[in-house]
């Protein structure tokens, strides 16, 4: 699978010469393996971001920023998209090879079996205040599944791996679920294990014991498929923060907690809360070229929310996915929503000016995800929510393939100390 050339490397302030691999997989762009030549001889490269640093070796998920192709396990996410569901696509994240019947029904069968949510974690939820965000109701109650499940948290033990990554893909939709309905003041609903995976979030999240909720397929459908885009992208800011907690050999739910807050922020997860709340903002479709305007002026803090990704450098696949049944989803669900005309409006005026061609910023997987989540019922502040149960199953993919490579090290980068130089304690009265 891969071409190795070697290629000799010179460190010029150790004078360590080394002839290294130039690594390059049949899929993949070329690397070279700077670790060997600077292994712990105090020297180091500088690369703020990360944008050229592979901190890992994976058989998970590949992406070509350049020609915009996403890969799970080598299944274009097109294909995955129109065919697989949640479940399946998880299922393949976390063993490598899609299920034979068989061994999808032992699955779901055991994803239904750790649907519930421990009574106690409920009594958690009393002590938040009654307008917490969603996504810090999340993290926390994420983190406390340490403290119920003590017998799953041998990091060592592949059963304990697997049941850990079994209870958090079941469970997560129990609890952000709760997170909504404490938020509206409704008591939480118990999962009701003879739906499917989506159908049974749908109904914990809107389910109203005088009015049985009618199952609505088209939702069902194009939540699945949400989730299924979401599931994973190699090594993105929050899959990094959790192999970053998962190489101290931190618990699998402190390591996922951290990935969550880590999902949170508007630069990354909290992009999809941020775009519908810009699109509210600028209103209407002739508001537009105003916005294009303030997201280049370099004195003005506002971006376009939904735009620009570190890897993808033409398109997002999944933008494009996303973008096409946004149009079916409202045509199907009979929705008029004025924030889409908006929304293709600014798309059409960004990719037509100069600044955003030149930086090739292209709508990502968040510009369309939310207008989307708004048709289907579901409020701003769980848009994040919602990205996260998707991402569960990438997290914890990751977290087990980390714990299953011999060799892996602690997490450490180094810095350049750009601070004051060695100088004397004064004392208080002196200073
Ligand atoms: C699920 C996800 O995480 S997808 C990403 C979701 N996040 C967003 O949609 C937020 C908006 N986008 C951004 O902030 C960025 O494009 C990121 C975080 C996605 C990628 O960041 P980076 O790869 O570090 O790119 P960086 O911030 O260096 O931007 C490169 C240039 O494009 C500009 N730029 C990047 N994104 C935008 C944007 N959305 N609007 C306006 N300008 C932008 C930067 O100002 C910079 O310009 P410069 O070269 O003149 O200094
Ligand atoms: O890969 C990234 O940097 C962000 C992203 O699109 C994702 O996490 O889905």
């Amino acid at each position: 699978m891969s071409d190795t050339k070697i290629v000799k490397l010179v460190d010029e302030s150790s004078n360590r010469s080394s002839e290294l691999p130039l690594l390059s997989g049949t899929l993949g762009p070329a690397c070279i393996d700077i670790a060997t030549l600077y292994k712990d001889t105090g020297h180091f490269t500088y690369d703020p971001g990360y944008g050229s640093t592979a901190s890992t070796k994976s058989a998970i998920t590949y992406i070509d920023g350049d020609k915009g192709v996403l890969l799970y396990r080598g299944y274009p996410i097109e294909q995955l998209a129109e065919k697989s569901s949640f479940l399946e696509t998880s299922y393949l994240l976390l063993n490598g090879e899609l299920p034979s019947k068989s061994e999808f029904n032992a699955f779901e069968h055991q994803i239904t079996h750790h649907t519930m949510m421990h009574e106690s974690l409920k009594d958690f939820f009393k002590g938040f205040h009654h307008d917490a965000h969603p996504m810090a109701m999340l993290a926390a109650s994420v983190a406390s599944l340490s403290a119920f499940y003590h017998d799953d948290i041998n990091v060592d033990n592949a059963e304990d791996r697997k049941l850990a990554a079994i209870r958090l893909i079941a469970k997560m939709p129990t609890i952000a679920a709760a997170c909504y309905r404490y938020s509206i003041g409704w008591p939480f609903r118990y999962p009701r294990n003879n739906l499917e995976y989506v159908d049974r979030f749908l109904h914990m999240m809107f389910e109203v014991p005088s009015e049985p909720l009618e199952m609505n397929p088209v939702a069902a459908k194009a939540l699945d498929l949400l989730f299924i885009l979401h599931a994973d992208h190699e090594q993105n800011a929050s899959t990094s923060t959790v192999r970053l907690v998962g190489s101290t050999g931190a618990n699998p739910y402190a390591s996922i907690a951290a990935g969550i807050t880590a999902l949170w922020g508007p630069a990354h997860g909290g992009a999809n809360e941020a775009v519908l709340k810009m699109l509210e903002e600028i209103g209407t479709a002739d508001k537009v070229d105003t916005a294009v305007k303030r997201a280049k002026d370099k004195n003005d803090n506002f971006r376009l929310m939904g735009f620009g990704h570190r890897v993808y450098k033409n398109f997002d696949p999944r933008a494009k996915i996303i973008r096409e049944m946004c149009h079916k989803v409202l045509n199907e669900l009979g929705v008029n929503d004025p924030l889409l005309d908006v929304a293709m409006k600014l798309e059409e005026a960004a990719l037509k000016d100069d600044y955003f061609v030149e930086r090739k910023l292209y709508p990502n997987v968040d510009f369309y995800s939310g207008i989307i989540y708004k048709a289907l019922g579901i409020p701003t502040e769980m848009f994040t929510v919602m990205f996260a149960i998707a991402r569960t199953a990438g997290w914890i993919a990751h977290w087990i393939e980390q714990h299953e490579t011999p060799g892996s090290r602690i997490g450490r980068p180094r810095q350049i100390y750009t601070g004051a130089d060695v100088r004397d304690y004064v004392a208080v009265d002196k200073r």
